[in-house]
């Protein structure tokens, strides 16, 4: 079988259990992304699949070739993985030029200069830095020098790339045009890419699917679109999107695969329930900011609640409103709106785009909603 396949891997430092029971598959040609909070394990796993750490417990096959074997203690160097890695540091080296840095790893092995002439030329021309190969790193942008450290990764024609958060260290410009450049590049180069990373919108623009992490936990892995619209639990849903999903209380009864749910926006019935019987009756309802619809008006069966603040952000604008004395609820509007604060306004939460949790397990019950390829919980 080809890709990678993390098998019950199980990694320890010192006393602490960093990876716990992990299974994981990356289909080849993958661009999968390994998301979580800071101190998840993502790092962790990539070191794991590399070879720069050994799991105390588990296997891991890349291309169907058993690579590590916790309980023969089994496990291949990381020169025989067929890896190629790029950090969130670039450490390119200051003394050689652009073209040097990047023919280094092909001189070493030793191939006909003429070859390697056009293999750095042509990964240069693949990171458009081509014009820069005489230069020194110093006298390139960090980004540019980021662009270097992947044209370097990517000369070898490695089958799998490994980025840990290689663009953490660029400002928010150079971030942005970077994502675009990875994403065109996966699609050339058809390499499976295995991206680390705690930035969901970085995770969300260019995976072909998202492996999210919580303390050592992989809790969803799907496609980025079935993580954004489906989050399995309550801290999925919490850690993925921007402004952040809507959390709201509410008591639920179930009748006939709908839950009947009563909160401080009244009654609302979600179909597609069909409840377990370890499902409790206090239940948390999520809305994203940009489902909900508002107007001006009075429209039938709508919400009326009160304008708290209104945030323009330049091409949107955010809308906070008082569901209680201590709670809000924030909407997203594409364009200008300008509410004045105290104003009473409509709003209508369409239900399809409600995802119900269980409060005390924080699952996701709606029925057909939940699609993980795999959990681990
Ligand atoms: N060599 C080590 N020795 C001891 N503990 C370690 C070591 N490497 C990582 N850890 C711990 O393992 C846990 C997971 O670390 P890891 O680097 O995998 O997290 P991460 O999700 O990549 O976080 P970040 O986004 O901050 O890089 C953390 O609690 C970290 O402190």
């Amino acid at each position: 079988m080809s890709g990678i396949k993390l098998t019950k891997v199980n990694k320890y430092f010192d006393h602490n259990h960093i990876l716990k029971d992990l299974d994981l598959y990356i289909e080849d040609g993958d661009f999968m992304t390994l998301l979580g909070p800071s101190g998840c394990g993502k790092t962790t796993t990539l070191r794991v699949i590399t070879g720069l750490e050994n799991p105390e417990e588990g296997t891991l096959s890349i291309n169907g070739k058993e690579m590590v074997n916790g309980a023969k203690k089994y496990y291949a160097p990381p020169s025989k993985r067929g890896l190629n890695l790029v950090f969130q540091s670039y450490a390119l080296w200051p003394h050689m030029t652009v073209f040097d840095n990047v023919a280094f790893g092909l001189s070493i092995n030793k191939l006909p200069k003429a070859e390697i002439r056009s293999k750095v030329e042509s990964a240069l021309e693949k990171m458009r830095i081509i014009k820069y190969k005489d230069r020194y790193p110093s006298e390139l942008s960090g980004g540019q020098q980021q662009r270097v450290a992947i044209a370097r990764a990517i000369v070898t024609e490695p089958k799998i790339l490994l980025l840990d958060e290689p663009l953490s260290n660029l400002d928010a410009k150079l971030r942005l045009e970077m994502r675009a450049e990875l994403k065109r590049l996966h699609r050339e180069l058809k390499t499976t890419i295995v991206y680390v990373t705690h930035d969901q919108v970085e995770a969300l623009t260019m995976s072909t699917k998202i492996a999210v992490f919580f303390e050592g936990n992989l809790v969803q892995v799907d496609t980025p679109r079935n993580i954004y619209r489906h989050p399995v639990d309550l801290r999925v849903a919490d850690f993925i999107g921007n402004p952040k999903i809507n959390f709201i209380d509410a008591s639920c009864t179930y009748e006939g695969g709908a839950a009947i749910t009563e909160s401080e926006l009244g009654r609302l019935d979600i179909p597609s329930v069909r409840p377990t019987s370890s499902v409790s009756n206090k239940v948390v309802l999520a809305i994203y900011p940009e489902d909900i619809r508002i107007s001006a008006e009075k429209v039938e069966g709508a919400i009326p609640l009160v304008v708290y603040s209104v945030m323009p952000a330049g091409s949107e604008t955010l809308i906070q409103l008082t569901t209680s004395p201590d709670n809000l609820l924030l909407v997203k509007v594409i364009g200008e709106l300008d509410y004045p604060v105290g104003k009473t306004v409509w709003v209508t939460l369409p239900l399809d785009k409600i995802n119900l949790y269980d409060k005390e397990t924080g699952r996701l019950v709606n029925e057909g909603c939940s699609r993980p390829l795999a959990l681990q919980v």
